[in-house]
């Protein structure tokens, strides 16, 4: 057990400039660089991970918007360079910190891995959704526990339910992917970032494919039963892809899910994924009353393969930080930014096209008050300056088909708006490829709204 604020050595205010640090077994480096601020981080000695991905010894890593932490487990020696806030997370033993239950968790996980692949015919390896309320540290559990398969030779599929937060896509969108290599470090979302998808051009690690849906709100609430049916698609794609190849159906999934509450609609929509996704490990992060429930509520529960289902109470680690919405909005706008432009590592170059309002087919979702059922589904938009800036998703599907199907299909990429002329009926569009729009239908949703002006 790990009791808050035992251990910590106190906060440096704003620690500048070169320091070296050290660091025992199982501590912890907690940092926060905020307005585009920037620190960088060189290992000297030991080993040391960020969220299940090794720092190389003696390279340069450079972190700007991340709240995060940098930990060892055999001991290490850092140079730290910049401004951030930070301090060290001491644990007098490795047991007094949540990470050991964690590791424990990733060989339990590989142990069934395993079992699956060496039992062959189309056994699954574990399929793991983590769960828990906002703030719990439930999508950094799932990067160590993707970060420590993928070492060990795994390919788990990770699925991301929430909006809030794109999984190697933009936000307002779910999505999943196959991980087998290397992650990110310096990425503020450490490899669950736009920098590891094709879509942003080259890439400094190999890239993953994921399948996109696009949900075009921040919270579950917002639509539920619109993030169902993207759920249950998410699912049935996940599904064809344990199916299809043998390594990954032998890794299983890691699924990362919104933050919900202990009452019964956060517990049934937490059902509804585990039933999906035929869950067969549940980890309720930092909440022993979701515990207790899903506990009860799974007891008689099987999956449809026929396996129990294991409910994993563990600790919240008291680092987890808060993030205020000046910082998620920053880095929002920064995962749009990069999705059109890349990052300092590689630019790219978004073709702007002028397009008339007559040559594109934009859809819009209804206004959050009337998202319910019997309501359409999606309108199509009438073309005004309201649409300025605002990033809209290119739809797999065609204009012709029905609003379900253009809601429901899988997104090809983002265009965002430059510009709208009413008087000449002309938009002026930006695209990360240089191609015409085709004949695909746009989508615009509610959320996020732009802050930016991408080509201001
Ligand atoms: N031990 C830690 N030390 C410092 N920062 C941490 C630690 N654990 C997590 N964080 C940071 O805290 C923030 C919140 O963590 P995380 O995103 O994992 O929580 P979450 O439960 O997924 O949040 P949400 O409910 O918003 O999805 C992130 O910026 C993460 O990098």
């Amino acid at each position: 057990m790990s009791i808050p604020g035992l251990g910590q050595l106190a906060p440096e205010p704003t620690a500048s400039d070169n320091k070296v640090i050290t660091l025992q077994p199982y501590w912890e480096w907690r940092f926060s660089v905020t307005r585009r601020a920037s620190v960088t981080v060189r290992l000297l000695s030991g080993t040391a991970d960020r969220d299940g991905t090794e720092l190389a010894l003696n390279r340069a890593y450079k972190f700007t918007d991340t709240k995060s932490k940098i930990y060892t487990l055999q001991g290490c020696t850092l140079e730290i360079t910049g401004s951030c806030e930070s301090h060290v997370a001491q644990y007098p033993t490795p047991e007094a910190s949540p990470l050991l239950t964690y590791i424990n968790m990733h060989f339990a996980l590989q142990e069934e891995r395993r079992r699956a692949e060496s039992a062959g015919r189309g056994v699954q390896g574990p399929r793991v959704l983590i769960c828990g309320p906002a703030n719990s540290g439930k999508t950094s559990l799932a990067r160590k526990l993707v970060g420590w398969a993928t070492r060990m030779g795994s390919q788990p599929l990770v699925a991301n339910l929430d909006p809030a937060e794109g999984l190697l896509s933009l936000p307002g969108t779910v999505s999943a992917a196959v991980y087998g290599t290397l992650m990110d470090v310096e990425e503020s979302a450490c490899g669950f970032g736009l920098g590891s998808t094709p879509s942003s051009g080259p890439s400094a690690v190999p890239v993953k494919v994921p399948v996109v849906y696009y949900y075009g709100r921040e919270k579950v609430e917002d639509d539920v039963p619109h993030w169902k049916d993207l759920t249950r698609k998410l699912a049935s794609s996940v599904r064809a892809k344990l199916n299809k190849d043998k390594d990954v159906r032998a890794s299983g999934a890691i699924i990362d899910t919104p933050g919900f509450e202990s009452g019964k609609e956060g517990l049934d929509l937490l059902a509804f994924a585990i039933n999906e996704f035929s869950v067969n490990i549940v980890i309720v992060l930092g909440s022993s009353q979701m515990g207790d429930d899903l506990q009860r509520r799974l007891a008689e529960e099987k999956t449809p393969l026929g396996e129990p289902i294991i409910v994993v109470p563990l600790e919240r680690s008291d680092g987890v930080a808060e993030r205020d919405e000046q910082f998620t909005r920053t880095i929002r706008d920064a995962a749009i930014k990069e999705y059109f432009f890349g990052d300092a590592k590689r630019t790219l170059s978004p073709s702007t096209q002028s397009v008339s309002f007559d040559d594109v087919a934009i859809f819009k979702a209804p206004d959050e008050s009337e998202a319910y059922e019997g309501q359409p589904v999606l309108e199509a938009a009438e073309i005004s300056a309201e649409m300025s800036h605002w990033t809209l998703a290119v739809m797999n599907a065609s204009v012709n088909d029905p609003p379900e199907t253009i809601r429901q299909a899988p997104v090809i990429g983002f265009i965002a708006i430059a510009d709208v002329d009413e008087d000449r009926r002309r938009l002026k569009v930006l695209s990360p490829t240089s191609g015409r729009l085709g004949n695909q239908p746009l989508v615009w949703g509610r959320w996020p709204e732009p802050y930016i002006n991408l080509l201001g």
